[in-house]
């Protein structure tokens, strides 16, 4: 059957209450009513297949450790199950002496009986009793007049008073009475308020605080708009006698989808007291949704006296007793609530996110509150025990501030502005491409796999193994401009090639090595960088976009093509360098890099940096740059005679015979050192081997090395002096070796000129590796002499 034309020949409307004073429309909530949960009640009478004792308790517990102080526990007369859990409850202590247990009846005497021995027993108890009003129940369900309505529920009224004052008398147990004019909102507000007013009467002990009668006023079946609801439930307040003595209750279903609405409006009535369901449970669409309520107080500031911290623990609870799911959009409990999809939402959120911190910090410091104010956030996700994982979800709606966000939540990058646009490409394709969201991984894993960021896993073709950043003043001679020289070592493909260059800092000093030894051509055009923590062990983030070297400088500063890089690093110059590096990773895609070949002659193709590549990946040496320059230099002339070719082999074993590398004609057999003031003066004894000899050397200094250098220099005529000492380990774990490098300086007998001689070694002791250097850096003093003697002679 199709949609009526008219559906007025249908449905009637409802019938407004002429109410020209009404007083709500002005009023404001500030405080949470009486909260009733009826979710063991009206709840349950709803499930297709109702709780279980089991769950009925889990239920309760949850409710109480929710904070509910009034609970309407079951229909006992209903069945044995309702009967038997009110006994359990009561019999296992498990009310709480501040909660109230609330039981339903209707208005039939031995319904009502059953009702009470129900509860015999326990503390306090509400029995709540209830009798449909409206025309229409009055006509169709009791075929009775008004009259006779009336006396139902005058007649049953006595009889829990009756029953319950035996009750009292037998067991203890304090008694309040509920009593609803089932189908409030259908009823003839004069007639609900004289069924009310005979009730009053027939209870006859209405009294102020929890002597109070409750009039429960339900909107069983909801019939008309929230103000209507509102509108009667103020007409009732203001027109029942002893108003003081009355707890006005409200009881919202939510047939129209209004029934928070009802219940809101309904406060402001003037109504005390909500019953209502978790989550909105209840008959058909369902009772009003208390949780939805109180948090709506929360957010305007008000605590509702009933705690949500840990929503996820309640949801779990009564998804379970119910067998029924939550909505994904249900307000406050859906699990799609805190989530934004959607590019404007996440780049509003994240700007709320960054300003609310400032924001706060200065509250902070001025002792003021810190107000929530998000954009699209009406709450805290964290106030009920939810993490901001899901605020921010990925496809293909979202924009660069929901990605950006999710980088900086998850791994602390804060990207400058043109990388957020630039990395949203790269997921926005993904997302295109698959179709589906993009989980917090799947989005921080093509943030490392773009920026080759994040490990070993991640790593680009070119991979910075170690680097040495120095200054040296400008030619120029402008002393505070100094000048930076990159020396590093980087895996290429997986080659060790070692490079160098010069610049105005250490990022131009990296890219003029990465042109001169790898063809790479690029220019720095934007570099940002912040700290990741504010703890102790805080590192350098770096951002650095690059575009391609131009011969103008303006095309390279217009040029429409750039790659990003990211770096993070305790110490800011490497984190920079790696962002540099980051983002030649992928201006170099696919394309071959120069390979290495030597060539030293005349028209040199191959500089010291490829000379130093080749002992670094024969040797594992990683040659300091000075030393670079002299051993080119020996490499050039030894190569007069093959127009300066040389191949690797040949350029080792000229680096072993040239340093006594490793030859065994310089070791330590054994040394002694000992410490000889706090200063770290030092003095040492032992046996060596010196150009193939065994050597006793004795000597102090400042330390071990400058203690072998006054050994040394004990036995020579001239005297050796140490200008310049590095190291650096070679392997890794147990494994791990010592090589030495020192350089010295030879003043013969006769004076200058100092001749400089490099010693290189390696030991599995540091110590052991320096000496040996020193000693081997002396190996040639005989010929400096000679040479000395040969100049004073031809002068
Ligand atoms: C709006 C609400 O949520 S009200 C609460 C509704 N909850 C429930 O009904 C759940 C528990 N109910 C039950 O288990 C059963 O209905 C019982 C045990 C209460 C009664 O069962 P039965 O005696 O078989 O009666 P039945 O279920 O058919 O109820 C209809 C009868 O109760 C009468 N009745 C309905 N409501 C009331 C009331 N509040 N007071 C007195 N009688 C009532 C009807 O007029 C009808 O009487 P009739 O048989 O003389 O025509
Ligand atoms: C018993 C009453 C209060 C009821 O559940 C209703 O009217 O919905």
């Amino acid at each position: 059957m199709p949609m009526l034309a008219d559906p007025s020949v249908k449905y009637e409307p409802y019938t407004p209450l002429q109410l020209p004073d009404r007083q709500w429309p002005a009023k404001v909530n500030r405080s949470p009513p009486i909260w009733l949960s009826t979710d063991l009640r009206d709840g349950n009478q709803a499930l297709a297949n109702p709780m279980t004792v089991a769950q009925k308790l889990v239920f309760f517990d949850t409710l109480v450790k929710c904070g509910f102080k009034e609970i309407e526990v079951a229909y006992p007369a209903a069945s044995d199950t309702d009967f038997n859990f009110v006994r359990q409850l009561i019999e296992e202590g498990r009310i709480p002496d501040d909660v109230w247990i609330q039981v339903l009846t209707p208005a039939r005497e031995d319904l009502i009986k059953r009702t009470v021995d129900a509860v015999a027993g326990c503390k306090r108890a509400i029995i709540h009793m209830y009798n449909a009003t409206s025309c229409l129940f009055r006509t169709v369900v009791f075929r009775n007049s008004k009259e006779e309505t009336v006396k139902l529920a005058v007649k049953h009224t006595e009889i829990v008073r009756k029953l319950t004052e035996e009750c009292t008398a037998k067991h203890g147990t304090v008694f309040r009475y509920e009593y609803s004019p089932e189908t409030f909102s259908q009823t003839e507000p004069a007639f609900a308020l004289e069924v009310c007013e005979a009730v009053k009467a027939a209870w006859g002990k209405a009294g102020l605080g929890d002597e109070r009668i409750i009039f429960n006023l339900p909107a069983t079946v909801e019939i008309g708009p929230p103000n209507h609801y509102a509108d009667l439930i103020e007409n009732f307040c203001r027109n029942i006698s002893e108003r003081e003595k009355i707890i006005i209750s409200l009881h919202p279903h939510n047939d129209r989808g209004t029934g928070i609405a009802a219940a809101e409006l309904g406060m402001l009535a003037g109504a005390d007291r909500v019953e209502g369901c978790l989550f909105g449970n209840g008959e058909r669409t369902g009772n009003v949704d208390l949780v939805n309520l109180a948090l709506n107080l929360y957010t305007q500031g008000i605590h509702p006296k009933v705690d949500f911290s840990d929503i996820q623990a309640v949801i779990d609870v009564v998804t379970a007793c119910n067998d029924l799911p939550i909505h994904p959009r249900h307000p406050y409990a859906g699990e799609l609530v805190f989530t934004a999809f959607s590019g404007s939402h996440q780049d509003a959120i994240k700007k709320g996110f960054e300003m609310q911190r400032v924001r706060h910090e200065q509250a902070a410091r001025e002792g003021k509150p810190q107000y929530w104010e998000m954009p699209y956030l009406p709450i805290d996700p964290a106030d009920l025990g939810c993490t901001y994982e899901a605020v921010i979800r990925v496809n293909a709606q979202s924009g660069k501030g929901g990605i950006s966000y999710l980088i900086q939540q998850h791994l602390g990058l804060d990207m400058p502005r043109k990388m957020q646009i630039s990395f949203y490409q790269v997921v926005q394709d993904i997302a295109d491409r698959e179709a589906r969201e993009m989980t917090v991984e799947d989005i921080t894993t093509a943030f490392r796999k773009t920026y080759h960021f994040g490990g070993s896993a991640y790593e680009g073709r070119l991979v910075l193994k170690s680097f040495k950043i120095s200054s040296e003043p400008a030619a120029s001679g402008e002393a505070a401009d100094e000048r930076r020289q990159f020396d590093g070592t980087l895996s290429v493909d997986g080659n060790l090639r070692v490079i160098r260059g010069d610049g105005n800092g250490p990022l131009s000093a990296f890219l003029d090595a990465l042109r001169t030894h790898l063809d790479i051509n690029l220019a720095l055009r934007e570099y940002t960088e912040h700290t990741i923590d504010k703890h102790q062990d805080a590192q350098a983030a770096s951002f650095v976009e690059l575009v391609p070297q131009s011969e103008d400088i303006k095309d390279t500063r217009r040029s429409t093509q750039s790659w990003w890089g990211v770096g993070v690093d305790a110490d800011i110059a490497a984190s920079g360098l790696r962002a540099l590096l980051s983002a030649a990773n992928n201006a170099i895609g696919d394309r071959p890099l120069p390979e290495l070949k030597l060539s030293v002659g005349f028209n040199a193709r191959s500089g010291q940096a490829d000379i130093a590549t080749a002992i670094l990946n024969s040797l594992r040496l990683e040659l300091p740059r000075r030393l670079q320059a002299s051993f080119f230099e020996v490499v050039q002339r030894s190569t007069r005679d093959t127009g300066g070719e040389i191949s690797y082999e040949d350029l080792v074993k000229l680096f072993r015979e040239t340093y006594s590398y490793e030859e065994g004609r310089f070791a330590v057999k054994n040394f002694k050192l000992e410490h000889l003031d706090a200063s770290g003066r030092a003095k040492l004894s032992g046996s060596f081997i010196i150009n193939g000899k065994d050597v006793v050397l004795e000597g102090e200094g400042n330390g071990p090395l400058s203690a072998a250098v006054e050994a040394v220099n004990r036995g020579l005529d001239g005297r050796v002096s140490i200008r310049e000492y590095v190291e650096h380990s070679i392997g890794e774990g147990s494994d791990v070796k010592a090589a030495s490098y020192v350089e010295v300086l030879y003043e013969g007998p006769g004076g200058n000129p100092k001749w400089p001689m490099w010693g290189v070694a390696v030991d599995n002791d540091i110590t052991a590796s320096g000496l040996k250097a020193v000693l081997a850096a002396t190996r040639a003093v005989d010929k400096a002499d000679e040479a000395a003697r040969k100049a004073a002679s031809a002068q």
